[in-house]
């Protein structure tokens, strides 16, 4: 049986993206990548999303070519191949498979000559033109609420780190020097190790015996803002595919990690077996858990929206229609996390989103609903961060604008309550 090309299953990928709204997390978990060897599969992640990324470059230059837009699937071909030949690639071999595989499908092969004469047309002018213009915008459901809440010049700073995309960030189990050293990387200052491109990740040193974990330094300060002690009681509320909880295991805590996706704690599974660390797993609904501890981490499942770099494919594969209903989960997570601390008991609620109304509203809402509940702002003095991050109720905002200069970082809220 012969394999698609790193291209035809990057068009394939953004068809569904683009046309089924699918998220390509969901479908590179799916296995989607499955028939292709490693270095294939990685070339195929690579042209998706520097063409997710480029979308709006390509569709402008591509506009001045077409008269009316063709079919989704031709059209994919040429964006992959627009972004492509404006990156610097080889024409010839780009020019011959796009066409190839428009012609591939019965239904499409009419078109081979459009695609032909059409990217023959960007080979010679895209390149300078694609020079001059504009970073990419977001689309239009998440430009406005983010522009409301950080003013439109900041918006930008998110919108260039997006188009940026992201490094590569490791957590250290030891020393953080000496795993920077091991894998050729520069330490962050708030202890992550960072290496400036990613690479195959498991030929990295220290992999096979858990040395490191992948995780983004914005994503692994919610834990250190925990600080689980050893022998503490900890439950990892929202815990797949595991990155807290293998930071709260490796403090010496006795945790416990829920998390409701079966599929999503398999790969939990594996990383605690890679880590050599020990966690009891739950596979269960965070609302109707049991339980007394005296911590919690609520990762509450969000819009993402903090991840854009990592995750090109979300603003366009999602339209904001389904923030309402997880705004109203994470408030009754919280509610019910709440209900299960000890007496004293401390909690950490975060979320990997840039939205206000799942970071800074959910917590001044809970602090109107329970009486007795604080925010702890001193615990927001981490080594690393800057006082700068932190917000008037008493926790702190990350920004993929924020270490410009260092490769950028998730966007995250997180704030420590105790009640
Ligand atoms: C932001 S992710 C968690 C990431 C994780 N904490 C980490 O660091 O790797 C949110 C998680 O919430 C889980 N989830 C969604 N609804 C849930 C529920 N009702 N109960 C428990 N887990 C739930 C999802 O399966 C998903 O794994």
């Amino acid at each position: 049986m012969s394999h698609p090309s790193p291209r035809a299953a990057a068009a394939h990928l953004l068809d569904q993206v683009l046309g089924e709204h699918r998220l390509l997390s969901d479908l590179l978990a799916a296995g989607a990548l499955g028939q292709l060897a490693p270095p294939d599969r990685a070339r195929a992640q690579r042209l998706v999303t520097q063409t997710l990324r480029a979308l709006e470059r390509s569709d402008k230059i591509l506009a001045k070519h077409l008269r009316k837009p063709p079919p989704l699937t031709v059209q994919n071909i040429l964006r992959l191949g627009t972004v492509e030949l404006c990156m610097g690639g080889d024409a010839h071999g780009i020019v011959n498979e796009c066409v190839a595989l428009t012609g591939a499908s019965k239904r499409f092969a009419k078109l081979k000559g459009l695609v032909n004469a059409v990217l023959r047309k960007v080979a010679a002018a895209g390149p300078a033109e694609w020079a001059i213009l504009r970073v990419p915008h977001l689309p239009k459901w998440l430009r406005a609420p983010l522009s409301e809440a950080y003013g439109p010049k900041t918006v930008a700073g998110f919108e260039a780190a997006h188009f940026a995309g992201a490094p590569l960030d490791l957590t250290p189990r030891g020393d953080a020097a000496a795993l920077a050293e091991a894998v050729g990387g520069t330490v962050l200052p708030t202890g992550s190790v960072r290496l400036a491109e990613a690479g195959q990740v498991s030929a990295l040193p220290g992999f096979e015996t858990g040395d490191w974990w992948v995780q983004d330094a914005a994503a692994a300060l919610p834990a250190r803002l925990l600080a689980a002690q050893p022998g503490e009681t900890v439950l990892d509320m929202c815990a797949a595919p595991g990155g807290k909880t293998l930071q709260l295991a490796s403090a010496g805590a006795e945790v416990t990690a829920l998390d409701i996706s079966d599929a999503r704690m398999a790969r939990l599974r594996e990383n605690l077996a890679r880590t050599g660390l020990g966690a009891a797993l739950v596979i269960g609904d965070a609302l109707t858990h049991e339980g007394r501890y005296d911590a919690i981490l609520l990762d509450a499942p969000c819009s993402a929206t903090g991840t854009i770099r990592r995750h090109p494919d979300l603003p366009h594969a999602r339209d904001g229609s389904e923030i309402g209903d997880l705004i109203g989960l994470q408030a009754a997570m919280l509610d019910r996390a709440l209900g299960l601390l000890k007496p004293g008991g401390r909690l950490v609620y975060c979320t990997c989103s840039l939205l206000p109304d799942e970071g800074e509203c959910q917590i001044e809402e809970a602090l109107a609903r329970h009486s007795g509940l604080r925010v702890d702002a001193e615990a927001t003095a981490l080594p690393g961060v800057d006082p700068d991050w932190r917000t008037e109720e008493g926790g702190f905002r990350l920004r993929p604008d924020f270490w410009a200069e260092r490769g950028g970082m998730d966007g995250f809220y997180m704030a420590l309550l105790r009640m």
